[in-house]
């Protein structure tokens, strides 16, 4: 499947000058959805993986699948203030704007092995902020798997030593 087809674009979205990927047109569609979730699954079936890590909002709609399929749990990531118990938290920059995620302080048993899945890997902060937290959890980050990756933004930069699957390039 061309899954970049799937794939709606909106120019000066949120903020003059971006280049914004809609996901939407592609998860609505339920052939396509399946078959990209498919795809993730293939990549992250090797790797055996302990628990799946998704931030926050988008991170959920590929993290959860991939996790039910591979027959693992599923953490998530969360803007501050969202999560129940104690949580360890992180600041950092993308895009368009900074913010702090946050996770469960009891999230991630130490030593295990955590695939990070989002939609979308454009400037790397949000990544690095995910793999800033699971580090303080003792979490071992083996993998990170999007359906998007953004090659111009240079996301990869933050991600030295670990490994990276995108399914969609721009
Ligand atoms: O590589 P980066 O520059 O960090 O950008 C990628 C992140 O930005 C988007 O999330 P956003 O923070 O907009 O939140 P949302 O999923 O709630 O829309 C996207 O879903 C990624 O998580
Ligand atoms: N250009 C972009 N399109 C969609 N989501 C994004 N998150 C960060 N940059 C983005």
């Amino acid at each position: 499947m061309d899954f970049k087809t799937k794939i709606r674009e909106i120019l000066d979205f949120p903020t003059p000058g971006v280049q914004f990927k809609d996901i939407t047109t592609l998860l609505k569609d339920g052939e396509a959805y399946h078959q990209a979730i498919d795809e993730l699954v293939k990549y992250a079936s090797d790797k055996k993986v302990d628990a799946i890590v998704g931030p926050e909002a988008r991170g959920f709609v590929i993290g959860a699948p991939l996790a039910y399929a591979l027959g693992v749990g599923f953490i998530p990531v969360r803007k501050p203030g969202k999560l129940p118990a104690e949580t360890v938290e992180v600041v950092y920059d993308l895009e368009y704007r900074q913010d702090r995620l946050s996770i469960h302080r009891d999230a991630i048993r130490p030593g295990s092995r955590i695939l990070i899945a989002d939609d979308l890997l454009a400037t790397g902060g949000t990544v690095k902020a995910t793999v800033d937290l699971i580090k303080q959890l003792n979490g071992q980050v083996v993998g990170t798997a999007f359906l998007i990756e953004l090659l111009y933004l240079n996301g990869r930069d933050q991600l030295e030593n670990i490994d990276i699957f995108s399914l969609i390039q721009y």
